[in-house]
């Protein structure tokens, strides 16, 4: 069926700490594989990789020198089996190593290299005319911080800014799991991750350092996968794939405008009007069937002309122009899904409290979780009887759940930490957006920071209330409403993006991206005749 992934779009959800990869790489090998052979078949596709990107993104700058850094393990192998094949290409290479000994497999293949003429340089310095450098050091064997005479060979590299370096599995010097700077670290222009993407991948601060990742299979089986993460790991990458199974579409051919969700979104102050509209126009692009707008009773007549299919509901405001009360006539019950915050205003406990009462589905984001942030958010939460969704960003984050861990590299863990405590979904914002539940997260590897801007986030609640008002007519989980509202958002900021560049995605032209066909368009494996695939339902 159009849309199941093949064998690269699923290893594509996984992601493994360094001792996951050795015990996957222990199975293997276990299993009769000689580790030589399996290095020569990774270098291989390495190398396959590395001059289809040399032919393609390097034709304007032409590459004929490459230097390649070999370190004392099997990266370093890994480096040198490369080197050796870009010799039989024709390319001139240097070999460095600043180690006196390496291991077996190592040593036999820096020997081999040698007696082939490759040049052995001395000194780091030896390879600054090179027109790329290969970073061969470290893999997922770093063990302790680099430093000293290592450290300064990767500074020199580092000084070398108009260089292109590309990193063997992960930049020389990034913690596997943390994805931390251990001493000092290679910042790569493109990192080839092989075999599976190491967890550092999905740590928003290993970015700088990461360059752009591409994933080198080597034909892992999935059976040595689930024997080490199990069938159903408890934290993946959230793929095309996997978001696309969770859309709503194609709709059933009876349906009816009700029986497509009806969202309410309680958004808006005299202050920020805006907000409302947003997260209305994102609400507007998920497709729900109808959509109401709670907002302070003086704004009422600024929403109605932009989006007229809303019911624009006024209510009772403060002297400084927020809601005060939820309307009488609101019946929060009678919704298929709340989505509250946006541009509220922080002032008014007593508007959160009503609707935490409510028994719907919920999605609190912005000045809704400054709110519940006022209250006993694990207590408040934890007692409440429907699906609550959070969406913080990191400072949010921090005032919701101060009794956490919020050091850098922990967003996945706090995530899922708070949800457990909550029983709540919690998607926490960022370059690196990590949706948990108690179970489990879904990292959302893709993102730009073209939307790092006001009102995206009100875009994502309006496009994620609407998706949720949707789907729990269908009883869907609501952390796969949260999957498929973050891929779909993202991806509209990614195209937006490459369309106006970083600086031109404001929050009202997102919305203009949201078009799902235009952005499933991107991707042959759903649309394969460019027709939306029907399915019986
Ligand atoms: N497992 C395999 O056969 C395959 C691995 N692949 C590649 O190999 C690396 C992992 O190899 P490994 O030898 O385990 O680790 P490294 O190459 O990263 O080297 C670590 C090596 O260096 C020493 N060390 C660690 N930290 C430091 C430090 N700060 N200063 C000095 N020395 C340090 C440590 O003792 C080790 O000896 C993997 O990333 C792949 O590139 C193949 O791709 C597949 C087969
Ligand atoms: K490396």
């Amino acid at each position: 069926m159009a849309g199941t992934p093949n064998r690269f779009q699923l290893i594509q959800q996984f992601a493994v700490t360094a001792a996951q990869m050795q015990a996957i790489e222990t199975r293997i090998f276990d299993a009769g594989m000689p580790v030589a052979a399996l290095m020569e078949k990774v270098a291989l596709n390495i190398t396959r990789h590395l001059l289809s990107i040399l032919h393609s993104e390097y034709t304007s700058t032409p590459v004929n020198l490459i230097g390649v850094l070999v370190g004392p393990g099997h990266n370093g192998g890994d480096a040198l089996v490369v080197a050796r094949e870009l010799l039989y290409r024709g390319y001139r290479v240097l070999l460095y190593s600043p180690f006196s000994k390496h291991k077996p497999l190592t040593a036999d293949h820096f020997r081999y290299a040698a007696s082939l003429g490759i040049e052995i340089v001395e000194a780091i310095a030896q390879l600054a005319d090179c027109d790329l450098i290969i970073d061969g050091m470290f893999g997922f064997g770093l063990e302790r911080p680099i430093q000293g005479d290592l450290a300064q060979i990767v500074e020199t590299v580092n000084s070398w800014w108009n260089k292109p370096v590309f990193s063997i599995d992960i930049p020389s010097g990034i913690h596997t799991d943390t994805g931390l700077v251990l001493g000092t670290a290679i910042r790569a222009t493109k990192t080839f991750c092989l075999g599976l993407w190491k967890l550092a991948f999905l740590r928003e601060e290993a970015l700088p350092w990461l360059g752009t990742s591409e994933l080198i299979d080597f034909d892992i089986p999935v059976t040595d996968i689930h024997a080490v993460l199990g069938v159903s790991p408890d934290l993946r990458r959230l793929t095309p794939e996997l978001a696309r199974s969770h859309l709503p579409i194609p709709l059933p051919q009876n349906t009816h405008k009700y029986k497509q969700g009806h969202l309410l979104i309680i958004a808006g102050s005299r202050r920020y009007t805006g907000a409302a509209l947003l997260s209305g126009l994102g609400a507007r692009a998920s497709g729900v069937g109808m959509l109401s707008i709670a907002v302070p009773e003086s704004i009422k007549p600024l929403l109605s002309f932009p989006l007229p299919e809303a019911l624009i509901i006024g209510c009772p405001e403060t002297d400084n122009g927020a809601i005060a009360s939820i309307a009488d006539h609101i019946n929060l019950d009678s919704y298929d899904a709340i989505a509250c915050g946006p541009g509220l205003t922080a002032d008014n406990v007593s508007v959160i409290q009503t609707v935490l009462n409510s028994h719907r589905p919920l999605v609190l984001d912005a000045d809704g979780l400054n709110l519940l942030a006022k209250l006993d958010p694990v207590t408040t939460l934890s007692n409440r009887q429907a699906a609550t969704i959070l969406t913080p960003h990191r400072r949010e984050f921090k005032r919701l759940f101060p009794q956490l861990n919020h050091e850098s590299h922990t967003s996945i863990e706090g995530s899922r930490e708070a949800a457990r405590l909550t029983g709540a979904v919690v998607i926490l914002k960022g370059a690196r957006t990590c949706i948990a539940t108690a179970e489990s997260v879904i990292i959302n590897p893709e993102s730009t920071p073209a939307l790092a801007r006001g009102g995206s986030g009100d875009v994502l609640t309006g496009l994620l209330g609407g998706i949720l008002a949707i789907q729990s007519r269908r009883s869907q989980p609501p952390e796969l409403s949260a999957q498929v509202a973050v891929w779909w958002h993202s991806l509209a900021g990614i195209v937006a993006a490459s369309d106006r560049t970083e600086l031109g995605v404001d929050a009202f032209t997102l919305t203009q991206y949201l078009n799902l066909k235009q952005l499933l368009s991107h991707f042959p494996q759903f649309t394969p005749n460019g027709n939306i695939p029907r399915y019986n339902n």
